[in-house]
């Protein structure tokens, strides 16, 4: 059988996690998954898992270890067969050791951006809460203002993108991180890319995704099948 790939991308707020990890998904089939997006489609739709975590999510707080685990391995069971990227999680120490017990990551983006440019980036970011889809109004603006593309319905920003919550926000990811990137960079599976546009940085990942996952055949056509 051909063997699956795995990969994560890491980043803070505003790097580019989401715009790369769509380009990823669409050049590379890989299967997409942001933790963020899961936590709150479960907040919106009201299930189990959105009640455990709306107050952490709603003040952006991260969410505990177990229940973060709890959540995002079964869900990551579903999607044996495929292979996947990772967007978002593990985010702590924690969570990767977890995750490191049922599978072994085959790479891992680190997006290094300067904080100005997450600053500008942030607040100019519209979001498309049902999909997830992310739009700017300098960089990919919707076709038509405040309104997805695909759907036409109202795009929102997330309150905790304004510059005042940011400092803390990139602080705190850089201290969680650390050990993280520390824990992968020992592994051999770390990439790290810095730079101030996505569209700069996205050929150096299109090029180490077509090695890497040529060098390794992967099921990037069953994971394009529903
Ligand atoms: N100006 C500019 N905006 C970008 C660039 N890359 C991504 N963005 C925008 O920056 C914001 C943050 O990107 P996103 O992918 O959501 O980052 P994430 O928080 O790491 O997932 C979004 O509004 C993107 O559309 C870029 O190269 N230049
Ligand atoms: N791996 C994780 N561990 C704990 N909490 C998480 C994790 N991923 C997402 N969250 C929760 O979901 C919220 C939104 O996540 P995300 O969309 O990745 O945005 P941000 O990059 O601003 O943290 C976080 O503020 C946190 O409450």
């Amino acid at each position: 059988m051909a063997k699956l790939f795995r990969a994560a991308i890491m980043g803070p707020p505003g790097s580019g996690k989401g715009t790369i990890s769509q380009r990823i998904a669409q050049s590379f089939g890989l299967q997409y998954l942001s933790s963020g997006h899961f936590l709150r489609e479960g907040i919106a739709a009201k299930t189990e898992a959105g009640l455990l975590v709306k107050t952490y999510v709603e003040r952006s707080m991260l969410v505990p270890d177990h229940v973060m685990t709890r959540l995002m391995l079964p869900r990551l069971e579903q999607l044996s067969g495929h292979s996947w990227l990772l967007d978002g999680f593990p985010r702590t120490l924690g969570q990767a050791l977890a995750l490191n017990n049922l599978y072994q990551l085959d790479l891992v983006i680190s997006l290094n951006i300067p904080y100005e440019t997450l600053k500008e980036r942030l607040s100019d970011r519209w979001i498309h809460p049902a999909s997830g889809r992310v739009y700017n109004m300098g960089f990919n603006p919707p076709r038509v203002q405040g309104k997805d593309d695909i759907t036409g319905e109202p795009l929102i920003q997330h309150d905790d993108d304004k510059p005042e919550a940011l400092m803390a926000r990139l602080r705190h990811y850089k201290d969680v991180a650390k050990p993280v990137i520390d824990l992968y960079k020992s592994q051999g599976i770390l990439h790290s890319f810095s730079g101030t546009e996505t569209d700069r940085i996205w050929p150096y990942i299109n090029s180490l995704l077509s090695t890497k996952m040529h060098t390794q055949p992967s099921d990037t056509c069953q994971a394009q099948t529903p």
